[in-house]
């Protein structure tokens, strides 16, 4: 379970996050939705400890993010393409990444057997490296290497975002297939209010910092989201 207590982030005085109570608990598809610049990204970066929090706490599990490192063996992230390392082909990040993660080979072909429809024969084998490929497919390497390890909690910032619409639905289905067999926390931060709907048992909307809805039925997230996007 993650655990957000009080947790505000301000730079200078102008304060981009305001987050009193925030409980995501196993299992969850957590949704997190918002205007550009309402704080999805920076709670996803002070959650992993990218940044870090002016006040307040995250907990997984009871360990504080920014005091302790036994979490990041259990949690993967893809928030940009600054996560990767853009000199390497996708193989030799995925192997780079098989050794870090200490899995066998059959591990990590397994792993990329999940997402062969997903990579559409862009990604294996290709010999391009990460800093060539296009902002999709980047993408999709980005989101199956957060995947890597058997993460108990995933953080995706925007994983529709680029992807041709297959792609979309494929990567729908493969969230929903790894939620059921692998039971990860979803936290999927996105624009995209279809999918986000279609897939997230809960949906958080943010506004300048602040939660202002935190909405868990599909029809209420629908309605309330489309009035308050007037879309
Ligand atoms: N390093 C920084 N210095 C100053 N302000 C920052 C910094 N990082 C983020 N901000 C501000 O924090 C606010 C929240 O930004 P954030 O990127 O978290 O929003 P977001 O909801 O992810 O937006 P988007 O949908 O556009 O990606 C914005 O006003 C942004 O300008």
């Amino acid at each position: 379970m993650i655990s957000i207590n009080y947790l505000r982030k301000q730079y200078k005085d102008i304060v981009v996050l305001d987050v009193e109570h925030l409980e995501i608990p196993k299992k969850e598809c957590f949704g997190l939705v918002g205007n550009n610049g309402a704080g999805k990204t920076t709670l996803f970066r002070i959650m992993l400890d990218l940044v870090r929090a002016t006040e307040g706490q995250v907990l997984l599990d009871g360990i504080n993010v920014a005091k302790n490192e036994d979490w990041k063996s259990r949690v993967g992230a893809f928030l940009d393409e600054h996560m990767l390392l853009s000199y390497l082909t996708p193989d030799e990040y995925f192997e780079t990444l098989r050794k870090i993660y200490v899995l066998s080979e059959e591990d990590l072909k397994l792993h990329l057997e999940k997402f062969e429809e997903l990579f559409n024969g862009e990604i294996i084998g290709k010999k391009k490296y990460i800093r060539d490929l296009s902002k999709g497919n980047l993408k999709k390497v980005g989101i199956a290497a957060a995947m890597m390890g058997n993460p108990e909690v995933v953080m995706l910032d925007e994983p529709f975002e680029n992807l041709d619409p297959s792609s979309q639905v494929r990567l729908k289905k493969l969230i929903l297939q790894e939620k059921e067999i692998s039971q990860v926390t979803f936290l999927i931060s996105s624009h995209d209010l279809n999918h986000v709907t279609e897939i997230c048992d809960r949906i958080v909307l943010l506004e300048k910092g602040k939660i202002i809805r935190d909405l868990r039925e599909k029809s209420e997230m629908v309605e309330e989201l489309n009035a308050y996007f007037g879309t």
